[in-house]
């Protein structure tokens, strides 16, 4: 594995995450080259999400490290993590919109982080014609440029992926993490709205990485898989190159984990 920081978007190092007395993370190590694709796959609570924010510097790790375009967050000032942060975007599982916002002001929200709070609020309610055109641009890419001023809650859930997708891009990153974006739409829109996240991250040339559920999307989407299961990784790999053995190692259940799992 190629460890010079300058080549990698993303760095985890012996990574390990504990809540209280239960470890999520461990020994966790993976490179990520900028413009890389990759899908990460596990059972539930295997630490999917955990691995992702951590990845964005959302949560500090109990030991080991993470790097982002070879910086540690835990080295910075707030100042510089916020712009370290403002390069990551983040589809959250469930989406994280305003529903009573319309989807124009949704997508607008994200490029707060970057302003002040009242220039922020200004941009969101009262943009300028070129943060208009820009979002505008965004849901069409999107697809959905027809709903720009549709009242968020009354789309449907693939719709409302989208725009959160579209805000996420809003926010001009360079490195998209994507948890679970599929979770609550049926498989044929699931398919759709993976190809987009690829296809978008493929066309800005982002770094993209995606906790996923379903195996079989996974494998028709991406091709390198890393696969986690109680906070290890049990395999990283090229899509071709995981086979039945590798997904079967995934989802057993054996006795030790049943037994430290109350633990
Ligand atoms: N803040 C927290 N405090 C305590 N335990 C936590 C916290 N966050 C996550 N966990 C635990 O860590 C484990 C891994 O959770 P995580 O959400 O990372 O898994 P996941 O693979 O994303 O699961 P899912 O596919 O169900 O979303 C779970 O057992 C969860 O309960």
């Amino acid at each position: 594995m190629d460890h010079t920081d300058d080549h990698l978007a993303l760095e985890a190092r012996a990574l390990g995450v504990t809540f209280g007395s239960k470890t999520v993370l461990r020994g966790v190590d993976l490179a990520v080259r900028p413009g890389e694709q990759l899908a990460l796959v596990g059972p539930s609570g295997s630490g999917k999400t955990t691995l992702l924010r951590a990845l964005g510097g959302a949560l500090h790790p109990t030991v080991g490290s993470v790097a982002i375009d070879g910086r540690d967050p835990a080295s910075l000032d707030q100042r510089q993590l916020r712009a370290v942060r403002r390069s990551i975007g983040f589809v959250h599982q469930h989406l994280g919109l305003v529903p009573l916002l319309r989807v124009n002001h949704n997508v607008a929200l994200g490029r707060l982080g970057e302003r002040s709070l009242v220039g922020g609020l200004r941009s969101v309610f009262a943009p300028s014609r070129s943060e208009v055109h820009e979002i505008h641009r965004l849901l069409e890419r999107v697809g959905i440029e027809e709903k720009l001023f549709e009242r968020t809650d009354t789309l449907s859930g693939g719709q409302q992926q989208r725009v959160a997708i579209a805000r996420a891009l809003h926010q001009r990153p360079r490195i998209l993490l994507a948890d679970e974006p599929v979770a609550s739409v049926d498989p044929a829109r699931a398919r759709a709205v993976i190809d987009l996240l690829t296809e978008l991250a493929r066309e800005e040339g982002l770094t993209l990485v995606v906790s996923i559920h379903s195996l079989e999307l996974a494998r028709a989407s991406f091709d390198r898989l890393v696969g986690l299961r109680a906070g290890e990784v049990v395999f990283d790999r090229p899509t071709a190159a995981v086979d039945t053995r590798d997904f079967e190692r995934l989802y057993q259940l054996d006795d030790t984990e049943l037994l430290s799992d109350g633990a």
